[in-house]
């Protein structure tokens, strides 16, 4: 851990900070609150240990202030032999614990090793309590497809290994999860999993997002703050669509993944990080490195190893077990005891091209099942695009418009190839005169 130091007498403070070290943690250190304080915004601090007796300064106005102030380090209180009083004092005020001055070696490691598996469970209970915000079914990491097999296999044993991956494949087909499944089988997996969602944000805010900024460094930089590198630090770092990166952030990815260094902005101090990154898109990078939108170096950089994750409609041997598993889940969600999937329903659904990958096969499942009743989910339960060709059947020569039976067409090819791209390949006509065309026809 990174721990500060606050006490004025030196002696303490450099014997403090020489037992931090030995027990593996890096020690700071500082004699007054104004001191902690720059130690604070420059350093991304994990604990404080702060002493009741500060010169002519009072230890507990500076925990009174860090809590005035909002989220701190947790402070530990140094208190002298005699004044168990304070002790309590500082505990009703928030501090985490209290050493008694002089203290012995064993009882400061013994204090911190309980605050470090304290912070790294409550670390724990909030990506806990994310994944149970998202209500993910089980996770299947099995299939019975070969292509399938072979990213498990890859993703399994490079979990093991410190290598940086790139997942490609489009959206929804379970590329933040297999990031997540390889976290979980590393030596990291008990620090953080951080996510950056590269598209959500504009060039300024995603680099501010990355990396931090000092305060007054931008408009808007209210304070200090440290980006999800340094939250991520020991951990996994999880880039998603990494492919929408500014060029000009590029080159400071580059220079995190080559020398694990960086700097907040605004700031010219370098820093150091030990993350391991795993990135995902859903974009062709080749092409965009041929395009010139993207560094090759850093392309290689996160491709050391390389994963495919292949659309829904190309692995036809999982969709029954894991549609299974939805309904399975999302019965038990809804308290409708077992659901069994109809013969009917399952062909429906075995047939259909499933363009939204598994995310669109999960909603699809849970949307059903809170309209339907009973135990069984039939191909009557289904939405409206898995009836598209029994109702109101339009063929060439029904006696409609060309314009309908146009829109009837195109609306039954989008509904049965996995992207835009490819039913305009099956139309024969370009990508923009298809958007063109369903636009006009009110088909998107
Ligand atoms: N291995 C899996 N088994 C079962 N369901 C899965 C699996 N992986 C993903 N899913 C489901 O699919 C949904 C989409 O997964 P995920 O967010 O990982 O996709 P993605 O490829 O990262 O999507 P995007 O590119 O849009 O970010 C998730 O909500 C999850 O419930």
């Amino acid at each position: 851990m990174n721990i500060l130091v606050v006490d004025d007498e030196q002696n303490i403070l450099r014997t403090t900070c020489i037992a931090l070290k030995t027990m593996g943690h890096q020690a700071f250190q500082a004699s007054s609150s104004r001191q902690a304080e720059r130690v604070l915004n420059e350093e991304p601090i994990d604990a404080i240990i702060l002493d009741m007796m500060l010169g002519n300064e009072n230890g507990l106005d500076y925990l009174d202030k860090l809590e005035a102030e909002g989220e701190h380090p947790p402070v530990v209180v140094f208190t002298a032999h005699s004044s168990i009083e304070t002790a309590v004092q500082s505990m009703k005020r928030g501090a985490y614990d209290y050493i008694q001055k002089p203290f012995i070696p064993e009882d400061l490691r013994q204090l911190l090793a309980k605050l470090e598996k304290s912070l790294a469970d409550s670390g724990k209970l909030k990506e806990l309590k994310g994944i149970i915000e998202s209500s993910n079914p089980t996770l299947q990491f099995e299939s019975n497809e070969p292509e399938m097999q072979e990213t498990f296999r890859i993703a399994t044993k490079a979990a093991a290994s410190e290598a940086n991956i790139l997942i490609l494949g489009s959206s929804g087909t379970g590329k933040t999860m297999l990031a997540r499944h390889v976290h979980a089988n590393s030596q990291r997996r008990d620090k953080p999993f951080v996510t950056v969602n590269c598209p959500s944000l504009s060039k300024e805010l995603l680099e501010s997002e990355l990396f931090g900024h000092i305060k007054g460094s931008f408009t808007g930089a209210t304070k200090d703050t440290w980006g999800k590198v340094s939250a991520a630090d020991g951990g996994t770092l999880f880039l998603d669509e990494i492919g929408e990166v500014a060029l000009e952030i590029q080159p400071k990815l580059l220079r995190l993944l080559q020398d694990r260094e960086f700097e907040r902005v605004g700031e010219t101090r370098t820093r150091k990080a030990n993350v391991r990154v795993l990135a995902a898109t859903n974009r062709d990078l080749s092409k965009e490195v041929e395009a010139g939108t993207f560094r090759e170096d850093l392309f290689y950089r996160l491709n050391v190893i390389g994963l495919q994750m292949p659309s829904l409609r190309e692995r036809p041997g999982d969709i029954l077990s894991i549609t299974q598993r939805y309904v399975d889940f999302f019965a038990a969600q809804l308290g409708r005891g077992r659901v069994v999937l109809a013969e009917d329903a399952q062909q429906a659904i075995v047939d259909y091209a499933w363009p939204g990958n598994l995310r669109e096969l999960k909603n699809v499942i849970e949307r059903s099942l809170i309209l339907s009743e009973g135990q069984e989910l039939t191909k009557a339960d289904l939405p409206v695009e898995f009836h598209a060709e029994s109702e109101g059947r339009i063929t060439t020569g029904s006696l409609i418009s060309l314009e309908e039976l146009e829109a009837a067409h195109i609306k039954r090819v989008v509904a049965k190839t996995a992207s835009l791209d490819e039913a305009s390949n099956v139309l024969g006509i370009d990508p923009a005169t298809l958007y063109r065309k369903r636009k006009k026809l009110g088909l998107c």
